[in-house]
């Protein structure tokens, strides 16, 4: 059995802190410590872990969770380093970019879309589309809030692309507010960043207007 998750070894080796984000990894996903810590929560909530149903379970969630928790030793900048030569000077945008993060106050899953734009650069170079998706999940891999997941995204942009200006809307349902708790199922929680000439209003408007026009 190997003591650490492979994919996130290799990746996190090679990430720098240079975000100063609060979520520069630390650790490397180590499946036999989530192994003995789920263990341990199913003896707490009362079951017994060695009944068939739930003796693999500890090693199923181990799995999971270094895929679930990926992000964490993953490197926008690795993402948004592809780019192209290309002359566009008004707004690029992906809307409707579906992703799972997770709750950090009660690790459940909330969920929703991504609406990512920016305004390239003036040196006359793009990303890849998909690479815009990509720093979605690297940041929603994480145990999350909403709204540092909104900033987070915005920020890389800005790092990496210099953008002329940028905006990321998120649109969420929270399972700890569907499943448990005030339980409101379908309540949608909106967050939203913009950087640069995305906060001149008529910008905005179209920005906003394309996210919007579904
Ligand atoms: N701002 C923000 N709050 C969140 C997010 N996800 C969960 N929360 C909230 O985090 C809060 C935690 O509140 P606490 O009073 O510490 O915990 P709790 O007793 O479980 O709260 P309830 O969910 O109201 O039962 C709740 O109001 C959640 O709705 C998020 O992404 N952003
Ligand atoms: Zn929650």
């Amino acid at each position: 059995m190997t003591s650490f998750d492979d994919d996130a070894v290799s990746a996190s080796a090679a990430y720098p802190a240079e975000d100063g984000s609060a979520h520069a990894p630390h650790h490397k996903v180590d499946r036999p410590r989530i192994e003995a810590a789920v263990r341990e929560i199913l003896l707490a909530i009362g079951e017994d872990p060695d009944r068939g149903g739930l003796i693999d379970t500890p090693k199923r969630v181990a799995k999971a969770y270094a895929e679930v928790f990926a992000g964490l030793h993953q490197d926008p900048a690795d993402v948004l380093s592809t780019t192209f030569e290309l002359d566009h000077e008004e707004l690029v945008l992906v809307k409707d970019i579906p992703f799972y993060s997770t709750c950090e106050h009660h690790l459940v899953p909330f969920h929703g879309v991504a609406h990512v734009g920016y305004i390239p650069s003036h040196d006359g170079r793009v990303t890849g589309l998909s690479k815009l998706a990509r720093l979605v999940d690297i940041y929603a891999r994480r145990p999350q809030v909403q709204e540092r997941l909104t900033t987070e995204i915005v920020e890389a942009l800005v790092r990496h692309l210099k953008p002329r200006g940028a905006i990321v809307v998120v649109e969420c349902e929270h399972m700890c507010m569907s499943m448990r708790g005030i339980r409101k199922p379908g309540a949608k929680t909106v967050t939203s960043a913009v950087r640069g000439q995305l906060h001149d209003p008529a910008t905005r408007a179209e920005a906003m207007s394309l996210i919007l026009g579904r």
